[in-house]
This record gives C-alpha cells, sequence and structure tokens, in this order.
C-alpha cells in the first residue's frame, strides 16, 4: 500500500463492463472514488451489478479503457497487498466441502502467522476449531471462511453478501468488528448486500447501483437538510436505510420495466402463444 494518504484507496472511472459483445453492459460508466478508512454499502437490485463491480476491483475480471485502481494501482495488473474478496462462490468450491479439519484448515492459509487477529475471530465468529469442514452447516462454513479471510491484514476489503446466512448475533458481533478495525486501522470496506438490519451504524457511505450504473455516492446518515425535522427523525430511525433501499429498489424496477417495455421485452409470465402455453402446461401441476 502506497503511503500517500492522498490516494484515493479505491478509486474507479467511467468503467463500462460487458461479459460478451452481444450483451448489454453488466456496469455502464462507473465511477467511484472511496478514500481509507470509509465503509461503503453498495445498494441495488439483483441483476444491478454489485458482484461484477467487486470481482473487478479484487482483479479477477480483465477490463480496457477505464481506470480501476487501489491505493494507485491497476487492479488487474498489479492488485497491491492487503485487498481481501470475501464472495458467496467460496463455499461450492469442493475443496474447503473435503474432509479437513479447520485447525488444519486455517493452518495451511498461514492462520499460525495471525494467531491474535485469528483467536479473536474465532471467538467472534464462534468458530470450533476441531470441526470437520465436510459436517458442518453452511452458516458454519461461512464463519469459517470470515475467519480465514479476515485473520491477516487487510487495508481493503470487498465484501459480497457474505453475511447472509450468519445468524443474528455472529452477524451483529461481526460487523462491529469491522467497524472498528476500519476505525482503528484507516482500512476500507465496500459492501455489497441485501440485508440492512442491524446495518445502520456500519456505513459511512451508501451508493446506489442502479441497474448497472453507480448514482453519486452518499455520505451516511444522510445530511439533514437545516429545519426539516421530519428527515431528521428519518435519520434516527435503524430501518430508515432498508426503507431507503425499497424506495431506490422500486424506482430501478420502473426504470427498467419502461426500458424493457421501450424494447419489447417483458418479464414474468408470457401471453398466450403457442411456447408459453407448452411451457405452463408442462410445469402447472394443479391441472
Ligand atoms: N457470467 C456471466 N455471463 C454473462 N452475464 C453475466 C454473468 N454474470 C453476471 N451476468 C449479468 O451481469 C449482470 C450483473 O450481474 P451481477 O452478478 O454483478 O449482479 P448483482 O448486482 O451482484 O446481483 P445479485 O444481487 O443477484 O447478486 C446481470 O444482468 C447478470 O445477468
Amino acid at each position: 500500500m502506497t503511503d500517500d494518504l492522498l490516494v484515493p484507496a479505491i478509486d474507479v472511472e467511467r468503467l463500462t463492463y460487458s461479459f460478451t459483445h452481444d450483451l448489454e453492459p453488466a456496469l455502464e460508466d462507473v465511477t467511484l472514488t472511496l478514500h481509507r478508512g470509509s465503509r461503503c454499502l453498495v445498494i441495488g437490485a439483483n441483476g444491478a451489478g454489485k458482484s461484477t463491480l467487486l470481482r473487478i476491483l479484487a482483479g479477477k475480471r480483465l477490463i480496457k479503457g477505464a481506470k480501476c485502481s487501489i491505493f494507485g494501482h491497476d487492479v488487474f495488473n498489479n492488485l497491491p497487498g492487503g485487498v481481501v474478496y470475501l464472495g458467496t462462490e467460496w463455499s461450492s468450491n469442493p475443496v474447503v466441502r473435503g474432509d479437513i479439519v479447520v485447525s488444519d484448515f486455517l493452518d495451511s492459509v498461514g492462520g499460525y502467522r495471525h494467531k491474535e487477529r485469528r483467536d479473536r475471530l474465532l471467538r467472534i465468529l464462534d468458530v470450533d476449531v476441531d470441526w470437520h469442514m465436510h459436517q458442518i452447516s453452511d452458516g458454519e462454513r461461512r464463519r469459517v471462511q470470515l475467519c480465514m479471510g479476515l485473520m491477516g491484514h487487510w487495508d481493503v476489503l470487498l465484501l459480497d453478501e457474505v453475511t447472509v446466512d450468519l445468524d443474528v448475533l455472529v452477524r451483529a458481533d461481526l460487523i462491529e468488528f469491522l467497524v472498528e478495525e476500519s476505525k482503528i486501522r484507516n482500512a476500507t470496506i465496500l459492501y455489497a448486500t441485501h440485508i440492512f438490519d442491524g446495518l445502520s451504524s456500519f456505513p459511512t457511505h451508501i451508493c446506489h447501483l442502479q441497474l448497472g450504473t453507480a448514482l453519486p455516492l452518499l455520505p451516511w446518515p444522510l445530511a439533514i437538510p437545516s429545519g426539516d425535522a421530519s428527515t431528521a427523525e428519518t435519520d434516527r430511525d435503524p430501518d430508515s436505510l432498508f426503507h431507503l433501499a425499497l424506495e431506490w429498489l422500486r424506482e430501478d424496477r420502473n426504470l427498467r420495466r419502461g426500458r424493457d417495455s421501450a424494447r419489447g421485452k417483458h418479464r414474468g409470465p408470457k401471453a398466450e402463444t403457442t411456447n408459453a402455453r407448452t411451457f405452463f402446461e408442462k410445469y402447472d401441476y394443479a391441472h
């Protein structure tokens, strides 16, 4: 990591990304700058491009013609140390479902080098080091993943919905740990999630990823217009993130429906065509 404190932790400029030439871009003209110590929630509908953005930032996809850097380094060609990406795909890897004991598993990725933080995480995540990876639940496996990913030193953390299968107590303790780590070490966190309960004190910023386009970053809690008592009340409401997300996602759905209809596209059941009838006859067991 560079010592120049003015260099943003995460800097994305005009990023457009398509999976293939014939598909619409999953990300379009995305610009996002996060400074050290920021904790940013990425909020967007299913398919909005959150995972794509996080994977690109983790250096997992080649991008062309856009700036995408962490501490000033291009993420694909020169990803700096101290960047940790934790995504949901990890738990479907057959290796982490094999007959391996958790303590051996953590040692195999250097857990003994980070003893203090490892032990703290083992307590927070309530992990039994004698568990066998093939005999534990999805949530328990997720806890092992988090322990493994977070026990080393990280300056930038890219989290893609990895708290979804944690129980609420473990999740709350983890969120507290992340906030504390980020404050003490000035570490930066970009976190994509659909679950907002217990999160109102987590972010310093929120980013609305609207159908592949990032709207301007907002500070959190939202700035309160002077003299607007009703808004002030809303911002004290721990559910306000949830309500804001609902509002944004409704807006996104309407926008998408408008675009779809202009292109003659439509989601949901099809009108009565021969193909549609075959589909419903095949799957509608009530008739
Ligand atoms: N491997 C792929 N090939 C082609 N298109 C893809 C691929 N992966 C994702 N997409 C498309 O890119 C868009 C963005 O997907 P992405 O997974 O980034 O969304 P997301 O915001 O993370 O969604 P979710 O909330 O459902 O996880 C979607 O329209 C999706 O269909």
